[in-house]
Parts: C-alpha cells; structure tokens; sequence
C-alpha cells in the first residue's frame, strides 16, 4: 500500500481559521530552582495537528503538561472553549480531562493486567459508558488502528508499535477534542513510529480532534500542520496559521 506524503509546510492550513479552541499565554512555571517555562505560548485551532520541537529540557513537556490541565502554571493564562483552565477547580480540569482531551504518552501506559480491548474500552468505562456498549466501540477502534486481531491479548503480549497503536485507539475513543501525545514515537523504530503518527493524525482529522504532539524527531512534526519550537522554557511559531 502507498503511504500519503506527509504534507509540505506550504500546503497547510493557507487560511486563518477562526477562533483558537486552546490558547496558553506567556506561560511560567518552575520546579524549585529550575525554570521550566519562562514565556511560553500556543494557540491551538480545532482540528490541527501542533507539533512542539525543541532540544531536551527545553520545557516541552511541561508546556503540554500546563495547557492539559495536568500542571498549573504559575502565571500565564490558558483558556480552552472560553474556559479559563488556570482559575478551573481540580474536579472541573479532571471532569475536562475525561471528556475532552485524550492522552497518549511514549511508553504507551496500557494497563498490564487488562486485554487491550479492555484497556481501549476504559475511558468509556469510567464515563459511565456499560461495558458492552464500550467494549464494542474498542473493537471498532482496534480494528480502525489494524490491531483487531489483539484484542484478547495482553499490553505485554504485543509489539512497541502494536502497543501504541493500542494507545492511540484509547486516546480517541472519547471522540476527544484535543490529543496531547508526549514523544508519542520516542520508544519506536523509525518504520513503526511513522506508522503511529500517521494513524494518529489521520484518525485524528477524520473524527476532528486537534493534536498538540511532543516530539524530537522532524519525521514526526512533517505529520503536522505546524511547528512551535520551545527553547529555554520559550516558544517560537515556526509558521502556520495564528
Ligand atoms: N516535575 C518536575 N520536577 C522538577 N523538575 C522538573 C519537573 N518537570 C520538569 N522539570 C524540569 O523542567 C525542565 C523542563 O522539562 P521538560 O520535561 O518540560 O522539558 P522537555 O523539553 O520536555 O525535555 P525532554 O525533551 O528531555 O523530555 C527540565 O530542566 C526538567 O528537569
């Protein structure tokens, strides 16, 4: 089968696309002495793909962390569908962390006492969803992700690339609207890590879910619509809308 190209900087999104779905304004955040973000910003637009790039310790991670709601920045402003993320209750950011956002790390953080239907079924499970009903949709989205075949099988019993690919149906089975991926390639062999992101862009696009993707490696961030390079805790738009 033939792979799509990944899509030159210059045919992407020509068109400014309205309002951001996500905003992070001039974003600080430090771990004890260490400033991990110093002025960092991104405006997310519904359905794009987000690539941050950046050398090691450069505040990446901590940048995703912040607009997921996961850390609170210490000054700044995040505001998601006119929510201000920064002033939101911890039961109002895991309630939106449930629902909206979906998560896909570099070692995939299957649980390793379940199947990966099982696993893939979960955010579904813990919405309330009943177990038949979600374990049917993990199907769908195993088979969606062409690992069907897994779906009685254990995390430990499958392959770096199958095991992400596992992730990704997780990740979006909520029909989130925004994917935040953490070097979602870091731990994969070049063949099976361009493998995940292209499946995760592409479901990503077809079920409207917009991707902000951490990652080292340029063949993953040529899967995105844009760059934002983070360096000593700042950001810098390489290009795109905005
Ligand atoms: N929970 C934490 N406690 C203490 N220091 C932290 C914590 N999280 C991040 N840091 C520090 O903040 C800085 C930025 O870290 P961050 O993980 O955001 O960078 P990164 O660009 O994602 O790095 P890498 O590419 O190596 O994953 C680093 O110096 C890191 O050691």
């Amino acid at each position: 089968m033939r792979r799509p190209a990944p899509r030159a900087l210059s045919d992407r999104l020509p068109e400014a696309p309205g309002t951001p779905l996500l905003t992070g304004s001039g974003l600080r955040k430090s771990f004890g002495l260490t400033q991990a973000l110093e002025d960092a910003s991104l405006d997310l637009y519904p359905g794009e793909v987000v690539a941050v790039m950046g050398p090691s310790g450069s505040g990446k991670s901590t940048l995703l962390h912040c607009l997921a709601g996961v850390v609170r920045p210490d000054a700044g402003t995040i505001e998601y569908d006119g929510q201000d993320l920064v002033a939101a209750s911890d039961t109002r950011l895991s309630a939106l962390r449930r629902s909206e956002f979906g998560f896909l790390f570099q070692f995939g953080q299957l649980v390793p006492e379940l199947s990966c239907l099982e696993n893939v079924a979960l955010p579904l499970r813990l919405g309330g969803r009943p177990r038949r009903r979600a374990e049917h949709a993990a199907a769908e989205w195993l088979d969606r992700l062409d690992v069907g075949e897994l779906a009685h099988k254990t995390p430990g019993e499958c392959s770096g690339g199958q095991g992400q690919r596992v992730a990704v149906a997780r990740a979006l089975i909520t029909r989130p609207r925004v994917v935040f991926a953490d070097e979602p390639t870091g731990a994969l062999d070049s063949l099976n890590g361009e493998r995940v992101i292209r499946m995760l862009t592409e479901a990503a696009r077809e079920s409207g879910a917009a991707v902000v993707v951490v990652t080292h490696e340029a063949r993953v961030a040529a899967y995105a619509d844009r760059e934002v390079v983070c360096r000593d805790g700042r950001t810098l738009d390489t290009g795109g809308p905005g």
